[in-house]
């Protein structure tokens, strides 16, 4: 087999190596072939040929869709349907290794299959808040022009069959670069759209139309090139997406220019003043962005200033100095920045029930919505004949019920490894998010397999040896010493950052994940990732972690002194709680990102920290991903520089180590990484096995196991007889086991029943269709025959009468070409007409004709009186026998002539076509009623 031919590495012929599975993907990603299966993962590799696209869900419009990726959907759509599971596809990869181009063309196809395709309301509505967020939520990196700076879980809800709703979890925004974009790198795209696309008169109310990128401080830092007409279009599309989404336009862009302005207002220290006295450069600014946001200038001024503390019950007021009121204006940026993006995320996900709109399951998944239900009645079966009491059974009926509808299928788009200089505590959060997911595969892909074909005493080829990253993840997040941790801690106490560095340097001073970079600094360390090692610079630790703006600015927005109700509703839960009693402000401090409710009800203090918030987000993702089955598409980028169609094969060799293709590889060709318990595996198998040897009885099980594995053996016996001339190399194991509990798979066996499952029930299809359109049509062959007659004659008489020649019969308008696959397989129609005792050769035989006719809903006998319609026959007739128009005649039967009735006329027998002859109810001639 050529490599390029090879879509799935687990057949890669020879010795499988690292530099063998490389060249294979080399070959096919010459010859285009982007996407290839490890098993059931499918491994994409980015060819950049696509860089500049905006990746939302409409820019993504007209790219084709590889089948591969067809297949990951349909699968997740036709498992969740069959079991009721929800179903997580997650891409995995590094920064730029394509995880949001794939998840994009995932989603449109998941709307394909489940949700009615592009031109419903749900999918306009998703694809609206994706434009709005991608504008707010991806920035271009040093690795990555288009990176998701904000990781989301896209949930589609299906239930009964349709697409229910659609939500988007998003966790983790990387604040500090709404104030400080790392050098190279950029600020969120939509400020640089923003500035291209707005016109002259809104720069004008947004008090932007002396500013460019150039000279404002929270841009200019950054990497200033840019491309303004492509950022204008951009912004257009934004700004119509919002209106899709309802959300007011220009509230939101006051909110994106006060942001900006706020970055050109300084404190500087006055000099030769009290230390009591802060002085302001940018007054112009401050003054501007107060209108903004509608408070006045001096309450806006004083929340950044002044600072109330609570001591021993007495409030004081202090006057902050110029470096904690700088850190105040850039909290409040980002407070503003990160509540505006969670509120346009809760205005997307609060559509509720789609109605009409909504499309349906394709037919492939109509069949599956019906073994939902079985699902369902088979849980409850089972509930009602084992639990004794009615309630507790309703109970689990209803469990059943809602487990078998309320699934979802999502897809999981997080932010991908990367190590740039120098990294922050918010990158130290991305890697450890990027860690979990490394060891959320190997927990699925390795250990599991590895573990239970212990338990239960199987035995497999091969080894698998995989790198475990627990001991990273336990270095970063375990409970009491991790680094994390120990960084609560510290801003508990209000420790520096160099004494943080030297409790960390010596709770881990054994740990082999940690260690110290050179040349040695005081604030940094460096961690040893699962895919490579970084050094994170601590400086900003403990203040990013505290990530607390102070309720003396919150307290400004409060609506006595605000009036702009959008900058309000962002400090909504917080207002609440503050005004809920009589002082205000108290020397509370908030958090810079929005705080549930309940949350600040719990006491004064903030109820987390920055770390503390994401470890909770990243919990419950994954609580969520354990419940679902899991699909996995690992990313790769072929070339670090973003080169189009360029293999580079030492990035690509590094990235296949920390993904771990190749143990990947080896163990989906050699190992057994697929379980069944013997119940679950003969549902799904005992079609391939006789049907009288099925015991089918819950005590039976493991026999009925034995018998379609025997069966299996059997079909692929003779399957390797056939093709034990085509010599094949390919080392992939097509072995099983049975253990305890379980039935081993490898891949490739389980590959191979798969195809003889869908070949059954292909072929089932078939002969039940063929079945059922025979008789179908036997049944209408009469009158199609009686129609084809008249066609036939009346051609004929226009024929002699020297008139049009017959006409070639044309196709039905609209009807599609047959397709190859549909046909009938030649077999097929000789088992069906076998079985209905039909001759191949000769057409079914025309049944005679009737001895009555049908009008209305009466069945009318013989002899009948009847009126002629016109003259017949029009050009005088054989014998002179003319039957003018308007003359009773009496219809004696049929004619042996398709179409024509027997006439018995002045002792002559007229053949005359029934369209002459109108029947009139008569007393004489009453019918049977039918
Ligand atoms: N299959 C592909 N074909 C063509 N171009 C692609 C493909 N996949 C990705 N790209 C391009 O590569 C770049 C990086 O892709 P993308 O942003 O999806 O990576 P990512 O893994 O999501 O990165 P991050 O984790 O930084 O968000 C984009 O410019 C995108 O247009």
């Amino acid at each position: 087999m050529a490599p390029t031919d090879l879509d799935d590495l687990i057949h890669l012929p020879g010795p499988l190596t690292e530099d063998a599975v490389l060249r294979a993907l080399q070959a096919r990603f010459a010859a285009n072939h982007h996407y290839t299966n490890i098993g059931p993962i499918l491994l994409s590799l980015n060819p950049f040929n696509d860089v500049g696209n905006p990746l939302t869900l409409s820019s993504t419009r007209g790219i084709p869709l590889n089948p591969k990726l067809v297949r990951v959907v349909q699968d997740a759509v036709r498992q969740q349907s069959e079991t009721g599971y929800p179903q997580a596809i997650i891409l995995s990869g590094g920064s730029g290794s394509g995880k949001t181009y794939t998840s994009m063309l995932l989603l449109r196809q998941l709307f394909h299959v489940a949700g009615g395709g592009p031109e419903t309301d749900a999918f306009k509505h998703l694809a609206a808040a994706f434009t709005v967020l991608r504008s707010l939520g991806s920035a271009k990196t040093n690795t990555n022009a288009e990176s998701s700076r904000i990781g989301h879980f896209i949930e589609v809800q299906v239930t009964d069959g349709a697409l229910y709703r659609t939500k988007i979890h998003c966790y983790f925004l990387n604040q500090t670069r709404v104030v400080r974009p790392a050098k190279n790198e950029k600020n969120y795209h939509i400020f640089y759209q923003m500035l291209a696309g707005l016109s002259p008169d809104e720069r004008m109310k947004l008090n932007l139309d002396n500013y460019s990128i150039h000279n404002l401080n929270y841009l200019r830092h950054g990497d200033t090139c840019q491309d303004e007409a492509e950022d204008a279009a951009r912004f257009q599309s934004w700004k119509a997406c919002l209106g899709v989404l309802g959300i007011p336009f220009m509230d939101v862009v006051r909110v994106l220019a006060a942001i900006l302005l706020l970055g050109n207002v300084t404190f500087v220290d006055k000099q030769g003043a009290p230390a009591t006295e802060v002085a302001v450069e940018g007054d112009a600014e401050l003054a501007a962005v107060a209108s903004l946001l509608g408070v006045p200038v001096g309450a806006l001024c004083r929340g950044l200033t002044i600072r109330t503390h609570n001591v021993r019950g007495q409030l004081i007021k202090s006057v902050c100095d110029a470096n904690m009121s700088n850190m105040t204006r850039d909290s409040l940026a980002k407070a503003l920045y990160c509540r505006t993006v969670a509120t346009i995320v809760r205005r997307a996900n609060s559509l509720k029930r789609l109605g009409s709109t909504s499309g349906t399951l394709s037919s492939d998944s109509n069949e599956s919505v019906h073994n939902q239900a079985e699902v369902a009645s088979q849980h409850a079966s089972t509930v009602g004949t084992a639990g004794s009491k009615s309630s507790k059974s309703m109970a689990a009926l209803n469990n059943a019920v809602r487990h078998a509808t309320d699934g979802f299928i999502g897809i999981l788009d997080m932010f991908g490894f990367e190590d740039p200089q120098p990294s922050q505590l918010e990158h130290l959060c991305i890697n450890l998010c990027s860690e979990t997911m490394q060891h959320f595969y190997n927990t699925h892909i390795f250990k599991s397999s590895i573990e239970s074909c212990r338990e239960e005493g199987i035995r497999s080829d091969v080894e698998v040896d995989y790198l475990d990253n627990v001991p990273c993840i336990d270095l970063v997040s375990s409970l009491r010493t991790g680094l994390l941790s120990m960084l609560d801690v510290e801003c508990t106490v209000r420790g520096t950052v160099e004494s943080y560095i030297q409790k960390v340097k010596v709770q881990h001073k054994s740990n082999s994940r940690l260690y110290e970079p050179r040349p040695l600094e005081a604030r940094t360390f460096g961690i040893h990732h699962y895919a490579g090692r970084v050094v994170y610079d601590a400086s900003d630790f403990l203040d990013t972690n505290r990530d607390v703006v102070p309720d003396d600015l919150v307290a400004v927005f409060h609506k006595h002194s605000s009036n702009f109700g959008f900058a309000t509703h962002l400090f909504g839960s917080e207002l609440k709680a503050l005004f809920a009693r009589d002082t205000a402000p108290r020397g509370l401090s908030f958090r810079i990102s929005p705080t549930s409710h309940t949350d600040l009800q719990n006491g004064d203090e903030p109820v987390s920290t920055l770390t503390q918030d994401f470890h909770t987000r990243l919990d419950n993702l994954l609580r969520t991903l354990v419940h679902a089955k899991p699909h996995f598409v690992r990313c790769v980028r072929t070339n670090w520089c973003e080169a189009v169609a360029q293999f580079e094969r030492a990035a690509v060799m590094q990235q296949f180590r920390s993904l771990q293709v190749l143990e990947t590889v080896n163990l989906m060709a050699g190992g057994f990484p697929h379980r069944f318990r013997f119940k679950v595996f003969n549902a799904r198998y005992r079609l391939l096995a006789p049907f009288k040897r099925l015991r089918r009885s819950d005590d039976r099980v493991l026999e009925d196991s034995h018998t379609i594995l025997q069966s299996f053996a059997l079909a692929q016996q003779s399957d390797q007889a056939k093709e034990s001339s085509a010599c094949s190399t390919s080392s992939v194991s097509t072995s099983w086991a049975t253990g305890k509990r379980h039935i081993f798979l490898s891949e490739g066996a389980r590959q191979q029943l798969e195809e003889m499952r869908n070949s059954k029930r292909h072929d089932s299809a078939v002969l039940i269709q063929s079945t059922w359109r025979g008789w179908h049509l036997r049944m209408r062959w009469p009158a199609l025959r009686r129609t084809l007659e008249m066609q036939l004659a009346n051609c004929v008489t226009k024929n002699n009468a020297g008139t049009a020649s017959r006409p070639r019969p044309q196709p039905i308008a609209g009807t599609p070409p047959p397709d190859a696959a549909e046909k009938c397989d030649h077999k097929m129609i000789q088992q069906t007409c076998s079985l209905f005792g039909l001759d191949l050769e000769r057409p079914p035989p025309v049944p005679p004709s009737r001895s009555y006719t049908v009008t209305g809903n009466t069945k009318l006998g013989y002899p009948q009186t009847r009126l002629m319609k016109m003259a017949f026959p029009e050009d005088g007739g054989v014998d002179n026998v003319v039957l003018p128009k308007g003359e009773s005649v009496v219809v004696v039967g049929a004619s042996h002539r398709r179409g024509h009735l027997v006439v018995e006329h002045s002792n002559c027998t007229l053949h005359v076509p029934f369209q002459y002859l109108e029947l009139k109810a008569t007393q004489q001639q009453r019918g049977v009623s039918i």
